[in-house]
C-alpha cells in the first residue's frame, strides 16, 4: 500500500511534486536557479528524510517574540503574530511593482484613486499567504515536546487550512486532521496546527501539503505512526475551469502503523469522521 492516497474529484497536476520556489529576499540578477525535481516516493527511498520537499534557499529568521525591529514592520497585522519583518519586507517593492503592471495589463488605470494603494496591499497579502516559507519546523515546535508514557492515539481534527494553488495562484482551503501514535513523546497540541500553517502558507498542491505535514510530525516526536487527512476546496475548480462548486478533494498520508495496520487506520478514520 502506498503511504499517500488521494480520493478526489480533482485530477491532473504535475505528478512529480516539485516545489516551485518563490523569490527570496531581495531579487538576484539573472534567471532564477533551476530547481531540482522531487521524486514523489522520496520517503520510500530515503526513510523519512523529507529535505527534498523543502524549498531550497529558504532563509530562516528568529521567532517574532525575539526579533528586534518588529515595530518597524510595515506589513504588520495584529493577527499575524509570527510574521517575519526583516527578510520579507525586502520583497515588497518588487512585488508591488509587479501587481501594478498586472493592473495596467488588465486595462485598468493604476493611478485611479481606488487602485492607488492596491499594488502594495496585494503584495502584503501575498506575503502573508506565503509566510510559511519563512518558518522552520524547529522554530515552530519551540521545544514543546514532552516525555509522557502515553501510547494511545492522539488526534487533532478539523484544523482550518488556507493555501495557494501553485498552478493558478488562487486559494484552496479546507481542514486537516492529524493523528499520531506516540512512543513516550508527545507534542504540544497547538504545534500540530502550527505545522499545518508552515506548509499550507506556501504555493502548494494538496498532495504535497498532506505528506509534508505527516513527515513533520514524524520528525518532531518519532511516533509509531502518523496519519493525515486533508479535505480541500480548490477555487481553481470552483471560480473558473470546470466550475464544480461542490467538489472537494480528499488526500491522505499514512505512515508507520497507520499504514501497516488496518485496524489502527480504521480507528483514526472513525475518530476523524465522528461528530
Ligand atoms: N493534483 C492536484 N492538482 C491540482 C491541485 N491544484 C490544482 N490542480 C490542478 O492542476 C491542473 C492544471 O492543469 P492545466 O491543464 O495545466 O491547467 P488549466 O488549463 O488551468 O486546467 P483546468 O483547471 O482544467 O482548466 C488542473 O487539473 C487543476 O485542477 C492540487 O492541489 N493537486
Amino acid at each position: 500500500m502506498n503511504g499517500t492516497t488521494t480520493a478526489a474529484v480533482a485530477a491532473g497536476g504535475d505528478g512529480d511534486g516539485a516545489a516551485a520556489a518563490p523569490p527570496r529576499g531581495a531579487r538576484a540578477a539573472g534567471p532564477p536557479p533551476k530547481l531540482k525535481s522531487v521524486a514523489w516516493n522520496s520517503m520510500e527511498r530515503n526513510g523519512l528524510d523529507d529535505d527534498e520537499l523543502e524549498v531550497p534557499g529558504t532563509p530562516r529568521t528568529p521567532r517574532t517574540s525575539t526579533t528586534p525591529g518588529h515595530e518597524r514592520c510595515t506589513f504588520h497585522h495584529d493577527l499575524e503574530l509570527d510574521h517575519r519583518p526583516p527578510v520579507r519586507e525586502a520583497m515588497l517593492p518588487d512585488m508591488a511593482a509587479a501587481y501594478g503592471q498586472l493592473l495596467a495589463a488588465l486595462g485598468e488605470n493604476p493611478q485611479r484613486p481606488g487602485l492607488l494603494k492596491t499594488p502594495e496591499r496585494a503584495a502584503k497579502a501575498m506575503l502573508f499567504f506565503t509566510k510559511g516559507y519563512d518558518q522552520s519546523l524547529e522554530e515552530v515546535l519551540n521545544d514543546a515536546i514532552f516525555d509522557e508514557e502515553h501510547d494511545e492515539m492522539v488526534v487533532v481534527k478539523d484544523i482550518e487550512m488556507f493555501s495557494m494553488c501553485e498552478h493558478h495562484l488562487v486559494p484552496f482551503y479546507g481542514k486537516v486532521s492529524i493523528g499520531y501514535l506516540p512512543r513516550n513523546k508527545i507534542l504540544g497540541l497547538s504545534k500540530l496546527a502550527r505545522i499545518v500553517e508552515i506548509y499550507s502558507r506556501r504555493l502548494q498542491v494538496q498532495e504535497r501539503l498532506t505528506k509534508q505535514i505527516a513527515v513533520a510530525v514524524t520528525k518532531a516526536v518519532q511516533p509509531a505512526g502518523v496519519a493525515v487527512v486533508v479535505e480541500g476546496v480548490h477555487m481553481c475548480m470552483v471560480m473558473r475551469g470546470v466550475q464544480k462548486v461542490n467538489s472537494k478533494t480528499v488526500t491522505s498520508a499514512m505512515l508507520g502503523v497507520f499504514r501497516d495496520d488496518p485496524k489502527t487506520r480504521e480507528e483514526f478514520l472513525n475518530l476523524v469522521h465522528s461528530k
